[in-house]
């Protein structure tokens, strides 16, 4: 399997690219392409009907290895992709991995938080972390992965890459914006690999900084950066397997499934949709917002228009830029990396992206867009809590109020996605509830922690000597 770049690479003018086609293992590593464009396998491989059978009983680990196996393609032996699935997964805190619970008839959720960080960051970043150790070690090099956080992949990042020889690891959450908890789970990781830096902005300011990192080229090639946030292809392709776990538990391919994705980054409800483009039966994609509502105006009036951030309960969505929506134009645009540049460009200009209408005619056909303000949230975390004793955490809440506000459709059930433990959001889950969620026993003292982190304004400059300075301890 080979990839291309979104803005690099048309189908017409392939002289134009800009970023030459890369196997698996280089795009685990480079993270974002040199201009700027985002990874795409070059072709989707395609599963029939009984290739999706033949999943099924297998542990979740294997349907891991199997699901991911194309994407991965020569670049790594399936034997050791399987034993680095096998051995991400051994940790988790269920025996299914990501088990699903049935709310009422016809609507399911899938637990995608029984991983060490209590988030769905955790069911890609295992293997991720595993993979660079495989991939650096055969060539025998190492990289500087910088990472933004609106309060989840961090941590998870971490956890993934703490005390791992060939990686330092900076991470950049917007101070004051993430939850306590999600704080210190990565403040508190006190490994010589690893930094934080709170930065004087939101979400996407650390996103940006992130994406300035990688164009300023010199800097880039100074300290091999990479990224581990879903701009990097591989957590895309980490993230396919739980749909297509949850959907042959459903009796697919069989029977259809629709699924509802709490939404910020796109990165997760992209894998849903990579699934379906695989051949998964997959009857509707709903893409569930806070009211940092971007993706649901854009599917409602074709209107991505950007507006401040807005603190709210599910912190980790506060997001404007939703990268991942440039892998989605790029197909929306039948793969014309000109076009799909030149949109994007324009839209963080302008602050401003319409589509043409056959375009946007086409993401509606492909999603469903809901938004949720904070009371809405809170009185979905209640109404739960009330109705069955469930306890879903602020993003989830979000997730399942989107799959039950779905028109009836035709006995196909809808999974929606659990993506963070409850505990994770105490304060939220106790003013919906009354019940504050513990953690589990092995983060009891996480409030009784070190922390250790640097406030920095949102300047590159600073960002730049703060990694500097990280990779410069462990390389001497
Ligand atoms: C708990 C939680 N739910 C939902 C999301 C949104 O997922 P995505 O960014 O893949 O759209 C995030 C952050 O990414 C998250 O941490
Ligand atoms: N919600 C995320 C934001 C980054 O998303 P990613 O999937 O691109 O890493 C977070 O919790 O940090």
């Amino acid at each position: 399997m080979r990839y291309i770049s979104t803005r690099g690479h048309s189908p017409d003018i392939s002289t134009r690219g800009q970023a030459p086609a890369r196997d698996f293992a280089d795009v685990l590593l480079a993270g974002l392409a040199e201009d700027g464009g985002l990874f795409m396998p070059e072709t989707w491989p395609h599963f029939s009907p009984a290739d999706w059978r033949a999943l099924r009983g297998l542990p979740y680990a294997d349907v891991a290895a199997r699901v991911m196996q194309p994407f991965v393609g020569g670049a790594i032996p399936f034997e050791v992709l399987q034993g680095i699935c096998r051995d991400a997964y051994a940790g988790f805190g269920h025996p299914a991995v990501a088990p699903l619970v049935q709310l009422e008839t016809g609507l399911f959720t899938q637990e995608l938080f029984h991983g060490p960080t209590l988030a769905f960051k955790d069911m890609a970043m295992q293997v991720l972390g595993r993979l660079f150790d495989h991939v650096l070690a055969q060539r025998d090099k190492r990289v500087t992965i910088v990472g933004a956080t609106s309060g989840d992949t961090g941590s998870a990042a971490i956890e993934a890459c703490a005390g791992r020889d060939r990686v330092d690891i900076m991470i950049l959450h917007p101070h004051g914006r993430t939850s306590e908890v999600q704080r210190r789970q990565m403040t508190t990781v006190l490994a010589p690999n690893v930094g934080n830096i709170a930065v004087q902005g939101t979400f996407d300011d650390c996103q940006d900084l992130v994406k300035a990192l990688f164009a300023d080229a010199g800097f880039r090639d100074e300290v091999r950066l990479s990224a581990v946030n879903s701009i990097n292809w591989a957590r895309i392709a980490a993230q396919i397997p739980y749909y297509v776990a949850s959907a042959l538990a459903l009796g697919a391919p069989d029977r259809e499934v629709a699924f509802s994705v709490p939404t910020g980054n796109f990165g997760n409800v992209l894998a849903a949709w990579v699934a379906r483009r695989m051949g998964l039966p997959v009857a509707r994609l709903v893409v569930g917002s806070n009211r940092n509502d971007i993706l649901a105006r854009f599917l409602a009036a074709n209107d991505m228009s950007m507006q401040p951030v807005e603190p709210s309960l599910s912190p980790s969505m506060d997001i404007q830029v939703s990268s991942n929506f440039e892998r989605l134009l790029f197909e929306l645009l039948d793969r014309d990396a000109d076009l799909t540049r030149q949109t994007m460009l324009d839209f963080r200009r302008t602050g401003r992206m319409t589509v043409a209408a056959p375009v946007w005619h086409h993401a509606r056909t492909l999603f469903h867009g809901f938004r949720l303000d904070d009371p809405g949230t809170e009185a979905e975390i209640r109404r739960l809590h009330a109705a069955c004793g469930y306890l879903a955490d602020p993003h989830s809440a979000v997730g399942i109020a989107a799959a039950r506000a779905l028109p009836a459709g035709g006995g196909v059930p809808t999974v929606a996605m659990a993506t963070a433990h409850p505990a994770k959001f105490p304060d939220a889950m106790e003013i919906a509830t009354g019940h504050r969620p513990a953690l589990p026993p092995r983060m009891a003292d996480l409030f009784g922690r070190e922390e250790r982190f640097s406030v920095l304004p949102n300047d590159l400059g600073a960002i730049e000597a703060a990694v500097r300075a990280l990779v410069g301890r462990n390389r001497v």
